[in-house]
């Protein structure tokens, strides 16, 4: 077996974290040494950490708290995976600056789904030759951040890649503010949040007499775990940040 890895979680009682503590107990390369509340103070935290003495921190917190959390990882040379969503753009390029400059593993990823990187990747495929998209992301109504961290990591995608264009009507104008959904580089960002869904994502695109539509679903947090195992064991050979699983993958 290699070398075993010992994983603490932050966020382990939510949703994703309970899901990610059943995954370390399945893989015997993967050690659990417990729940990091980072909200407890610093005296607290620090004995949490001489205690658990982990090699990663498993992130899944709340938008709120991942930028102190991924400050802490580097305080302590512990290598974080971060599933979380919500860090802005001007966080995420200096956290990159940061663990570049430590030389300390790292990784961010938006979705750990490998159909949900499938549909970026194919989006931004298909947004090459049919530059008229929108998306739309849905989820369960418990979600904080809008829009997903998956929808925001597509439009980079497809925005890297789109002629830029001015879609739809030139005089249209909502009667409702927000009926549009949000812009983003002259594209459309629709977000749902409902009760009985998980997370699900649609990018559309038309052409003349043409649509095409690539949809992911995630109908369980299961489906999120085998990235999340991966990026655990890719990470402790990493020097510096990588933000998307794709990364990982290609
Ligand atoms: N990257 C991915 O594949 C996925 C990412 N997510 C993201 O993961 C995050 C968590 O999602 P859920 O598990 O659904 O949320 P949740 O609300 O069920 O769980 C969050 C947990 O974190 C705890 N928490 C909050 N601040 C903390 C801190 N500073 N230290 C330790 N624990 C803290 C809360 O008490 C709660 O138990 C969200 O940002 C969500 O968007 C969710 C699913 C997949
Ligand atoms: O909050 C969630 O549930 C999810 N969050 C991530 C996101 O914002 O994209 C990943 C997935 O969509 C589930």
């Amino acid at each position: 077996m290699d070398k075993q890895i010992r994983v603490a979680v932050a966020g382990a009682n939510g949703r994703m974290g309970q899901e990610v503590v059943k995954m370390l107990a399945q893989d015997a390369q993967l050690i659990y040494t417990g729940n990091l509340d980072t909200r407890l103070g610093s005296e607290e935290i620090n004995k949490q950490m001489e205690e658990m003495k982990p090699d990663v921190l498993v992130d899944f917190t709340t938008p709120h708290s991942v930028y102190k959390n991924m400050e802490l990882c580097l305080a302590h040379g512990v290598r974080p995976v971060v599933g979380t969503t919500g860090l802005t753009p001007e966080q995420l390029q200096e956290m990159t600056d940061r663990y570049k400059e430590a030389g300390l593993g790292a990784i961010i990823a938006p979705n750990f789904a490998i159909g949900a990187i499938l549909c970026m990747k194919f989006a931004a495929m298909a947004a090459k030759y049919m530059p008229h998209v929108e998306i739309i992301e849905l989820h369960h109504d418990r979600k904080l951040d809008a829009p997903s961290g998956t929808a925001l990591k597509t439009a980079e995608m497809i925005a890297a890649v789109r002629q830029e264009l001015k879609q739809g009507h030139p005089e249209e104008a909502e009667t409702i503010p927000g009926a549009r959904g949000a812009e983003y580089e002259g594209f459309r960002i629709h977000s749902v949040r409902l009760p009985g869904m998980v997370a699900h994502q649609e990018v559309l695109f038309g052409s003349t007499g043409q649509t095409l539509s690539i949809r992911h679903d995630s109908i369980n947090r299961e489906s999120f775990m085998p990235g999340v195992n991966l990026a655990i064991k890719a990470v402790m050979s990493m020097y510096g940040l990588i933000y998307g699983l794709e990364h990982l993958i290609d």
